[in-house]
């Protein structure tokens, strides 16, 4: 019921706010874009200081290692010196055993060896040298030569390989940077790093900075408290030389990728450079991290200077893939924005939509409820599903008496459609207008103009109509008196010239058709101008009324009796064999009206005279057999009048 009081459509839909749901996601994109701005800037900040810290770091790392690492080396010295110390000679094959235990050349890379040097007044000098090409070294020299105030000379390096052989015989006292070192052990009586040197062991190809570590090593029982009693005292020393490319390498392995590391002795002039890991390399002049530790390395400073490399930050730079997530998660907010801004357009378009419904829902209900016509549903089966008061007045029935009848079950039948037609036209999508006449609950007959529409369901079929009536029956009584007054006399009610004359045409349109005969009368009355003047006028009208009803007495009713004007009268034979029976009738209306009229109390009496026309023995058109009956009627007339004549 519901659905058939929705007649109509809703009205117009609302439309979805794009401009709302666009200026939304803008917002939130805005948002995102901001936030992203916002993480990115904190993550740059917070990145950079994390890439300065790790970078200071991994300096102070490679420092304790450089560091820890020559502690172990001053171990193996002091171990070498422990030797002597231990033992009263030391000879070339016991140091060779020593050395070859501590497997200095396999597991340390850059470390040249450990060897001993020896020290020598200048009267010892030419005795040493003998003494060793006695011991079988031939070769044996101690060089430079030249008078000095004191030799050093390397009389033990082990492992003695041929770059170790190099050195035998060195007096690494002649040379100052060495002399600083060995002088320093001695004064301290402890370990000495040496500064930046060639070592004698290198040759021509891929020459490095070397750097020496030495520690006295003293003639059993004397004293060594001071520095005189050491110099007096003092065998030689312990020493290791080191190749610093070597040393390094070996030391923190294979350079680290993006960073270059430089170790200087003492300042960072070029000429202090004891290694670098990117030799030849122009130096930046504002690296973007670098790092500089200092060392103390048996009493020498070492500079650790650790500097980034062009591109060394991006390496760790996790900020691009952040930012993908971080944007991503933007993206996610901008859709999630999106996705709730349209569902809540839709809701709203939505609640509008049922809204607008509900508010033309009731402007159809008002509508329909006061609507003059009758306004009606059915289902598929043209049962009535809904009636409107209107209807209900109408066709003078309760709403409860209607519903669910078939709607075709009030009318009256006769030509209108059967209910299967009715089904089937409005199947095909075809409404119709049209009057039929209907049954009122009273028993009443009403004439309708109806009209109705189908209502069929998304996919077409249909699932009832809409009908609409108007009660035209009151039209239609005023159209049918217009129509009988148009063709029928006012003063007597029988069928006027106009309307006679068309049933003569089709009397003779029928007789030609069918081949019979008919006849017509043509009545005149006699005298009548004296009814009027003797009775009045009023008197003349009862009496041409009355004589009406006698004439139509004397005729079948399948004749016709016409009024052609004032006291003329025409009547139509349809159906006569012959001329007599024209006559007989005749003669019955003129018998009829020659019985005197009682009007008002008084006496009047008339005649008649009647001329006969049949067809087709007097004409065959309305014309000559109007003509011939007035013919015949005037000469009735001049023969005496109350007469019948053809
Ligand atoms: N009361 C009345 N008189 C009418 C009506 N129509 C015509 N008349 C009168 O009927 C009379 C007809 O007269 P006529 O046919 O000329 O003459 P008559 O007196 O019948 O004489 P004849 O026909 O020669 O016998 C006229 O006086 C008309 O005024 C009408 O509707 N009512």
């Amino acid at each position: 019921m519901a659905d058939d009081r929705s007649i109509g459509s809703a009205g117009s839909r609302p439309g979805r706010r794009p401009g709302r749901i666009l200026t939304m996601t803008l917002l939130a994109a805005a948002l995102a874009v901001l936030a992203t701005w916002v993480v990115w800037v904190q993550q740059s900040e917070g990145y950079r200081r994390d890439l300065a810290a790790q970078f200071e770091s991994k300096t102070g790392e490679i420092a304790v290692r450089i560091h820890e690492r020559f502690l172990a080396y001053r171990l193996v010295l002091h171990g070498g010196r422990g030797l002597f110390e231990v033992m009263d000679t030391v000879d070339r094959r016991t140091w060779h055993e020593y050395v070859d235990s501590l497997k200095l050349g396999e597991d340390i890379p850059g470390v040249q060896g450990l060897g001993f040097t020896l020290w020598l007044e200048p009267a010892e000098l030419e005795r040493h040298i003998d003494a060793l090409h006695t011991e079988g070294v031939d070769s044996y020299r101690v060089w430079p030569e030249g008078p000095r105030g004191g030799y050093s000379s390397i009389v033990m390096l082990e492992p003695l390989d041929w770059r170790n052989q190099r050195a035998l015989g060195y007096d690494m006292y002649s040379e100052p940077v060495r002399r600083e070192a060995m002088d320093r052990a001695l004064r301290t009586g402890s370990a000495a790093m040496s500064g930046k040197t060639t070592l004698v062991q290198e040759t021509t190809a891929d020459v490095q900075a070397g750097v020496l570590i030495y520690t006295p090593v003293f003639v059993r029982g004397m004293p060594t408290a001071s520095e005189a009693q050491r110099r007096r005292a003092l065998h030689g020393w312990v020493y290791m030389p080191f190749r610093m490319t070597n040393l390094m390498q070996g030391m923190l392995g294979p350079h680290s990728e993006g960073v270059r590391l430089r170790v200087f002795d003492q300042d960072e002039r070029p000429q202090s450079l004891l290694y670098d890991s990117h030799p030849g390399r122009v130096a930046d002049e504002q690296p973007e991290f670098a790092s500089v530790k200092h060392l103390t390395l048996a009493g020498r400073t070492w500079l650790v200077r650790l500097e980034a490399l062009p591109g060394y930050a991006s390496r760790f730079d996790v900020r691009g893939a952040e930012l993908t997530a971080i944007g991503m998660v933007g993206l996610l907010f901008v859709m999630t924005t999106w996705f709730f801004a349209l569902t809540r357009e839709r809701a709203r378009a939505l609640a509008h939509t049922t809204a607008s419904l509900l508010r033309s829902e009731r402007r159809y209900s008002t509508l329909v409820n006061v609507a003059q016509e009758g306004i009606a549903a059915t289902d598929a089966e043209f049962r009535l599903t809904f009636v409107n008061p209107n209807l209900a007045e109408i066709l003078g029935r309760s709403e409860a008496e209607l519903l669910g009848r078939p709607l075709d079950e009030l009318w009256r039948g006769g030509e209108a459609e059967k209910r299967e037609q009715i089904l089937a036209r409005l199947g095909r999508g075809q409404g119709r207008r049209y009057e039929t006449d209907l049954v009122r609950g009273d028993g009443r007959l009403l004439t309708a103009l109806v009209s109705d529409a189908p209502l069929t369901t998304g996919e077409g079929r249909l699932r009832g109509a809409i009908v609409v009536m108007l009660d035209i029956t009151e039209r239609k009584d005023v159209e049918r008196r217009i129509a009988h007054l148009a063709t029928h006399d006012v003063l007597t009610g029988i069928p006027n010239r106009l309307m006679f004359s068309q049933q003569l045409t089709h009397a003779v349109d029928q007789a030609k058709r069918y081949g019979h005969r008919f006849a017509l009368l043509f009545v005149d009355l006699d005298r009548f101008k004296r009814v009027n003047d003797e009775f009045g006028h009023h008197a003349g009208d009862q009496l041409l009324r009355e004589a009406v009803r006698r004439m139509q007495h004397a005729v079948r009713s399948s004749d016709m009796l016409g009024r052609r004007g004032g006291d003329e009268f025409v009547v139509l034979l349809p159906e006569i064999e012959s001329g007599h029976d024209a006559e007989v009738v005749a003669e019955k209306i003129r018998l009829a009206l020659e019985r005197p009229f009682v009007i008002d109390g008084e006496e009047a009496t008339i005649s008649s005279s009647i001329g006969i026309a049949l067809y087709p023995d007097h004409g065959t058109d309305e014309d000559a057999l109007m003509r011939h009956a007035d013919e015949a009627m005037y000469r009735a007339k001049g023969e005496g009048r109350n007469r019948v004549g053809y």
